[in-house]
């Protein structure tokens, strides 16, 4: 499949969640609990049904999971060798925070393997795309598009961390790294960062789901990094638990 031939269909899918997005971030929007106690405004529901109709209306035959739409059993999943993942939005937290840091989040899953991403940052408005073979770029505030590459990283290794979930295992795992500089950066924006080469590792020693990581993940694998579990195999997606193990983003 030549994946660079949807990336302008998905991009449009995820600009027009994005403005949604951004119109429920600059009202007065509330905030509720899901079962899982994890919080849930207008923005991540309207998010969901652009994105799903978007996504149906360009690939009818292939399914989506999504954060807001992934009771679907394994029995039905797990046929699947190809599919989109979706986080309508992702760093739920940063948006009720009013930080800014939280995007919207198409992946393209194909056996196992994220091969196409686009995350985009409304309220930055910033957007990320690239798929496999087809390398990675940026769209800026101003709207110029640029290729971008990780970066060789220097003596003090620059390292992502989590603005709302740094853990402890975390943490040990940072300090071992000797000399570094800590950024910190709500949702997928970590993954990014890195892709861009303004960071250097992103090391996530606690929970995220598939949907946190996959386009993130895309674009950092098309950007020339790596997202792999601590006994250095690729991180994969389609799995029957939905959580992902522990992982470590890096560029170069
Ligand atoms: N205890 C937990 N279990 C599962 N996922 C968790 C979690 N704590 C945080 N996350 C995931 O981490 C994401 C936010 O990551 P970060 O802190 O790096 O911005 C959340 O995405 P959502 O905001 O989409 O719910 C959530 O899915
Ligand atoms: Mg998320």
């Amino acid at each position: 499949m030549h994946y660079s031939s949807l990336l302008p269909d998905v991009l449009k899918i995820a600009d027009a969640a994005s403005e949604k997005v951004l119109h429920v971030y600059q009202s007065d929007f509330k905030v509720r609990l899901k079962a899982d106690q994890s919080p849930i405004t207008a923005a991540d529901e309207a998010s969901h049904e652009i994105i799903l109709n978007g996504l149906k209306s360009i690939s009818q035959d292939i399914p989506v999971l999504s954060e807001e739409g992934a009771d679907i059993a394994w029995g039905e999943r797990k046929g699947w060798q190809r599919f989109w993942l979706v986080d309508p939005v992702d760093g739920t937290k940063d948006f009720t925070q009013r930080t800014g840091e939280f995007t919207v989040n198409i992946a393209l899953i194909e056996f196992g393997e994220p091969v196409l991403g686009v995350v985009t940052a409304p309220a930055l408005k910033e957007a990320y795309w690239g798929a496999k073979g087809e390398g990675a770029f940026k769209r800026d505030r101003t709207g110029k598009i640029h290729r971008i590459r990780v970066a060789t990283p220097k003596e003090e290794v620059r390292v992502l961390a989590s603005k709302n979930h740094l853990n402890p295992e975390t943490r040990a795992f940072i300090d071992a790294l000797g000399p570094h500089e800590m950024i910190q950066a709500g949702s997928s924006l970590k993954f990014c960062r890195i892709a861009e080469g303004h960071a250097d590792i992103y090391p996530r020693l606690g929970p995220t789901s598939e949907w946190d990581t996959a386009a993130g993940h895309a674009i950092l694998l098309a950007a020339g990094g790596t997202v792999n579990k601590l006994n250095g195999e690729p991180l994969t997606y389609g799995k029957e638990d939905l959580l992902n193990p522990h992982f470590v983003a890096s560029g170069r």
